[in-house]
């Protein structure tokens, strides 16, 4: 029998690239003694999490407007290399560690989980390179199969866009579908006939950040009843083929004790009147997913409402949680939301994402995972999602390609996979008590 070849790093090196929005952003590239290598970009929100692990920016540095990312490419090529050079790129909990350790803070800030981030999924694909093996099976072993449905953010709001809607993304949930292509076609068929809805009734069809469309409109009320519109108009009934998922993203809302529709009725509504909202909401529309209902500061109004609605809808928590164990074992033993979204660069490395959908997975939790509002090229997610077969993401819309290759690398996969493919449908979503 031959000894496995080893896979020792050789090189990591970083540079400066542009995501989505036009902003910098850090990319990575480790370089193994076989000659195999893995390269990762990585995203940038604009709605954070105020306990988000740090995105390093220069600030004063004059390009950019201070958004430059060079301290944190530095950071990669002077600090990160040293230490990780020679070690074997398949130790990824040993090495996410060590980087940790290295920046050794709470939230990442000296190194920035920028650059940890980078570094930690260009090992992630460097290994699986090594290995020969597509990176959703490296991550996930041979029962990565599920393909998640995919919530395509089609009116973008809030923080995304500078309109007048108040909530921030308002999605279709294609999940009554046999595969996931079937699902994207269903979801794309829904996004253009909501355009030529929106240009019939004369509201505007430009884009927001995530590729949905930002038109100005009387009420948050309103665009759900146009995507209602959009679906029939696309030939599939609402609630039984497409269902709504709603990210208002309310912290961004938070005014004191309560959340002010600013861009609308600027009313401001206690966090029980906001469970009120959200619970007519329910009775009205085909809603099975509501991320961020509630404010991240907002423990005792997210108790409350997660015992009247946890068992109709997935409650996810994102600024709430920030894909953060620790954060996630709050919830659970306060019995907040049933759901955690998982953005890997929340958290700042590809280990402690895992370990946040292990703790998840073990209590029950759903796991929703996803992009960014600032994106790229890079398509790390759609092939965790497989990885950790968690039955659901949002990825925006597609008529972005930063989007757009998120939903064809899944398209790749489900076609490798062929039989052994599953596509998550309905059952994906969570609807029981946390
Ligand atoms: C994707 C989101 O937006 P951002 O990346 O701006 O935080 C979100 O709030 O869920
Ligand atoms: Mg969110």
């Amino acid at each position: 029998m031959s000894a496995q070849p080893s896979c020792n790093i050789v090189s990591i090196s970083a540079i400066e690239v542009l995501d989505s929005r036009g902003n910098p952003t850090v990319e990575a590239c480790v370089v193994l003694n076989d000659g195999t290598s893995g390269r990762a970009i990585v995203p940038s929100g604009a709605s954070t999490g105020n306990r988000e692990a740090v995105e390093l920016r220069d600030g004063d540095l004059g390009r950019y407007q201070g958004r430059g990312v060079l301290k944190a490419v530095a950071n990669i090529n002077d600090l990160i290399a040293p230490v990780l050079i020679g070690r074997p790129a398949d130790e990824q909990r040993r090495l996410d560690h060590l980087m940790c350790e290295l920046d050794g803070t709470d939230n990442k800030s000296r190194l920035g989980a920028n650059a940890i981030l980078a570094v930690s999924m260009a090992l992630t694909r460097a290994a699986a390179s090594h290995y020969r093996q597509p990176l959703y099976r490296y991550l996930g072993g041979s029962n990565a199969h599920l393909l998640p449905v995919p919530c395509l953010n089609v009116i973008n709001g809030g923080q995304h866009a500078s309109n007048n809607l108040d909530f921030q993304e308002f999605k279709i949930v294609p999940h009554h579908a046999p595969s996931f292509a079937e699902a994207i076609r269903m979801g794309e068929e829904t996004f253009h006939a909501l355009k030529t809805l929106l240009a019939e009734r004369g509201l505007g069809t430009g884009i927001g950040d995530e590729g949905g469309f930002a038109p100005a409109l009387k009420s948050n009320e309103q665009a759900v009843e146009l995507i209602l519109d959009a679906i029939e108009a696309a030939g599939y009934r609402p609630g039984e083929d497409i269902s709504l998922a709603l990210d208002p993203a309310t912290s961004e809302m938070a005014e004191g004790d309560g959340y002010r529709f600013s861009r609308s009725d600027n009313v401001l509504r206690t966090a029980d009147e906001m469970t009120d909202l959200w619970q007519s909401w329910l009775d009205r529309y085909p809603i099975i997913l509501l991320e961020d209902p509630l404010g991240e500061d907002d423990w005792a109004g997210w108790e409350t409402l997660t015992r009247r609605l946890a068992g109709r809808v997935e409650l996810v928590g994102d600024d709430l949680l920030c894909t953060n164990p620790e954060l996630l074992q709050r919830a659970i033993d306060q019995g907040v939301a049933n759901s955690v979204l998982i953005k890997p660069n929340q958290i700042g490395t590809v280990t402690e994402t895992l370990e946040c959908v292990t703790l998840a997975n073990r209590h029950g939790y759903g796991c929703y995972l996803s992009h960014r509002s600032g994106e790229s090229e890079d398509t790390f997610i759609a092939d965790l999602a497989v990885a950790i077969g968690c039955g659901h993401m949002k990825t925006g819309s597609g008529c972005r390609s930063e989007r757009v290759a998120k939903f064809n690398q899944l398209l790749r996969i489900e076609n490798e996979l062929g039989y052994q493919a599953r596509f998550a449908g309905r059952d994906a979503f969570r609807t029981r008590r946390a």
